[in-house]
């Protein structure tokens, strides 16, 4: 009896014991990494802490890259501060900026619900080994089809783009002066560019496919921009309505995945490993190459060869098009906010270049006026105005801060090209700031449109053409005004992950060339 009794007493003695152990073990643990978050936050850059669960979200006021700007201002060139669940570090100093994202460990893209969305498919949104094999193609495939600065592919390319920019000028002298909004037309145009250099594809201005592929598009920005709370707060993906945005999206991926693949196929068919025609036999090269050889792709690593191809069709064809297209809209925008700027570059022009034929890309270091305007217009517009959004491989030190894994890294240009220890007034139009005391053009180090280091911009080279070829071309072939009665279009723009200018309209009153009073057809070899 006295043995059963020390019995029960030791093992209640040892439950006991071991649920005390248990329960300091656990509050010990989480102590601890209590302690270690608090240590974290401490050593994160600083900013705004927000409120628990939402951050600083309720603070937010208009648009996101102008609310960075004020926190940046007011807590210094490195910030911090969580939007929900994520933590977000915006670096605003271009020197920051160009040496931190110099390095390897800055090439991270984060994992959010939006990279989720794509599988980790195409480029933009791909991370490690399998973005930089296909940026280095990509890269080599761009410049083989003339994204290059010198060479014949060059003249191939300046050929390819004037030929759009000749039928958008005669589809704008069809509209007989009267008022329109060139968007539609410059869409057409830019589109035609790119997706003749992706899968020499190019539609007519009436085409009903090209039309829905727009209207996918664009209701496509329109739904990931109506999934953004859930992107900060991810418990808000189950509310309703939010699932179905996410059905629409993955219906709309569907059809433009099948228009796609239909090129595909078409590639696929008339497919001469002798004549690579596009990027996307470039890519049907590559995995014959790799079935001969009987080995897997490195620029699939394992993935759906089809749909890998299609989201690099989408991925190069939506950051192209929309950039150069709210480009040509600010330049367009800036040139009737300031005539005596058009009439100087049309005034360069018809000395430099003549009233015979249509610039080309050969005038450029002739045309310092024109080319500074074009530059102005890009900083002053920021289209981009936060870049992308990094994420550090590993968890990382920056100026003495803590840079976590899990943090999302916003290089804000924006900031760079509007802080005045860099640019005299820079809220100011003014491009004779990048034309020095020789009367040259000078692009200074913190003039960053298209970001810097090793993700930048993959498509600056063919931006630059396409924008000097159609601002160019436009303002040589016309004079721009608002239409009558109509007041001055705002300056102030929409932002998303690019800012364009709200929708306006324009007067097109042709200038005359000398062709025109020649009675002539324009001459062959005129352009
Ligand atoms: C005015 C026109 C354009 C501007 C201002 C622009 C600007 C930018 C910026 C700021 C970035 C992010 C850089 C970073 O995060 O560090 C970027 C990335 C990118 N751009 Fe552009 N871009 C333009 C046109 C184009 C064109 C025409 C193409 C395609 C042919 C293109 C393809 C890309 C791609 C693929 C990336 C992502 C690169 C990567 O993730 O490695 N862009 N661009």
């Amino acid at each position: 009896m006295f043995v059963y009794g020390s019995l029960v007493l030791w093992n209640f003695l040892v439950e006991e014991i071991s649920t005390r152990i248990l329960t300091v073990f656990v509050a010990v643990l989480f102590l601890v990494r209590v302690l270690q978050k608090l240590k974290e936050a401490n050593s994160l850059p600083p900013g705004p802490w927000g409120v628990p669960i939402l951050g600083s979200l309720p603070f937010l006021k208009g648009d996101l890259h102008l609310h960075f700007r004020d926190l940046t201002q007011k807590y210094g060139s490195l910030i911090s501060t969580r939007l929900g669940s994520q933590l977000i570090v915006v670096l605003s100093d271009y020197k920051m900026i160009r040496d931190a994202f110099r390095k390897e460990e800055f090439t991270g893209r984060p994992i959010t619900e939006f990279s989720t969305l794509l599988d980790g498919y195409g480029v933009i949104n791909t991370a490690g080994k399998l973005w930089k094999d296909q940026r280095k193609f990509l890269h080599d495939g761009l410049r083989h089809f003339g994204m290059s600065y010198i060479g014949s592919r060059k003249a191939q390319m300046e050929n390819r783009i004037m030929r759009e920019v000749e039928e958008f000028l005669s589809v704008l002298a069809a509209q007989k002066g009267n008022p329109i909004d060139l968007n539609p037309f410059l869409a057409v145009s830019l589109s035609n560019v790119i997706c003749d250099i992706l899968m020499s594809v190019r539609f007519s201005h009436n085409d009903e496919r090209f039309r829905r592929f727009m209207f996918l598009i664009e209701e496509g920005f329109k739904l990931f921009s109506s999934l953004e709370a859930s992107f900060f707060i991810p418990i808000l993906k189950y509310l309703p309505g939010q699932r179905q945005t996410r059905e629409k999206i993955a219906k709309n991926r569907v059809e433009m995945a099948q228009f796609l693949q239909e090129t595909i196929e078409e590639h696929k068919k008339s497919f001469d490993p002798s004549h690579l025609r596009d990027l996307l036999d470039t890519y049907l090269y590559e995995i014959q190459k790799a079935n001969e050889e009987g080995v897997g792709h490195h620029l699939f690593e394992g993935k759906d060869h089809d749909r890998q191809m299609q989201q690099i069709m989408g991925d190069l064809f939506s950051a192209g098009m929309e950039t150069i297209k709210s480009s040509l809209q600010w330049a367009v925008l800036f040139m009737l906010h300031h005539p005596e700027v058009m009439k100087a570059v049309q005034e360069e022009m018809d000395q430099v270049v003549g009233r015979r034929r249509l610039p080309k890309l050969e005038d450029l270091p002739y045309l310092p006026v024109t080319e500074s305007t074009m530059l102005e217009v890009m900083r002053i517009s920021s289209i981009v105005p936060m870049g992308t959004t990094h994420a550090p491989t590993r968890d990382l030190q920056l100026n003495g801060f803590h840079l976590p894994r899990h943090a999302q890294i916003v290089p804000l240009l924006h900031a760079v090209h509007m802080d005045p220890s860099l640019w005299d007034e820079p809220e100011k139009f003014n491009p004779s700031r990048f034309i020095n005391s020789e009367g040259k053009v000078v692009k200074p180090e913190y003039f960053l449109p298209f970001g810097v280091g090793r993700r930048m911009c993959l498509g600056e080279i063919l931006a630059r053409m396409e924008i000097f070829s159609f601002f160019s071309s436009l303002l040589h072939s016309f004079e721009i005004c608002v239409p009558a009665g109509e007041t001055l279009p705002s300056l102030k723009g929409v932002a998303g992950i690019t800012i364009s200018p709200n929708a306006f309209k324009i007067c097109l009153k042709p200038r005359p060339m000398e062709w025109d009073s020649m009675g002539t057809i324009r001459p062959a070899g005129s352009h």
